[in-house]
């Protein structure tokens, strides 16, 4: 955890009193450019780092309904295919939640062919986090239920605030919903499928 926050702290990122933030001049604007500007993903790219800060910027819990998923996955893309971006750090814009999940309204009421659409953006998400070639770190600075665990679990590092208010874990199950199963397979129990 020291070799990890202290990674973090290379790349920008600080603890102090429960929050994580991130330092970020805004002098020398020729080496850092951002794109998603009024959106709802957030991405600020320092060329002299190599590091993409990625913030979720949807208030007032960063709901990940079908239009932020589809932006995230087009940022993704977008620094996948920038050669000078070697990492990706996963935030959020917000000051005690990181995501509250799945957006919950997105599966009720709705027709079967925009369920459908919806998932199969929550798997993309999840493919471009997981399937990333950029070394991918959570930091994870406030409740991070449901799918923000999710978006946690797929990134090679997780950096969570030190505030015990703060919870995470996949609570799917009690909304009656069940874990698909192209991630119990890949990610929450590969063992009984190797
Ligand atoms: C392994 C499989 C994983 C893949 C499947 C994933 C499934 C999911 O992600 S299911 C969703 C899981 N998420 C939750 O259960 C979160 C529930 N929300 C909370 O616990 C809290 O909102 C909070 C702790 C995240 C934040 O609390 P607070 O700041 O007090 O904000 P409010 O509770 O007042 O919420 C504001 C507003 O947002 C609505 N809302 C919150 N979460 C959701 C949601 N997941 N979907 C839809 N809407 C949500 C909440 O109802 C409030 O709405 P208004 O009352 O209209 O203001």
């Amino acid at each position: 955890m020291a070799a990890l926050l202290k990674q973090s702290a290379r790349l920008g990122l600080s603890g102090r009193h429960g929050q994580v933030f991130c330092r970020l001049p805004w002098a020398l604007s020729f080496q850092r450019y951002m794109f998603n500007a009024n959106k709802k993903i957030l991405v600020e790219m320092d060329k002299s780092t190599g590091v993409a800060l990625m913030k979720m910027a949807n208030p007032p819990v960063n709901l990940l309904n079908l239009e932020t998923l589809t932006e995230f996955a087009i940022s993704m893309e977008k620094l996948e295919l920038d050669k000078d971006c070697k990492g990706l750090i996963l935030t959020s814009s917000l000051s005690k939640v990181f995501t509250a999940g799945l957006d919950i309204m997105e599966m009720c009421g709705k027709s079967p062919e925009h369920v459908t659409e919806f998932w199969r953006a929550v798997q993309e998400m999840w493919l471009k986090l997981y399937g990333s070639n950029l070394v991918t770190i959570a930091a994870i600075n406030g409740f991070s239920p449901g799918a923000g665990c999710l978006m946690a679990l797929a990134c090679d590092y997780r950096i969570m605030a030190d505030n015990v208010k703060y919870s995470i874990g996949l609570n799917e199950t009690q909304l009656g919903i069940v874990a698909p199963f192209w991630l119990v397979t890949r990610e929450l129990r590969p063992s009984l499928f190797s």
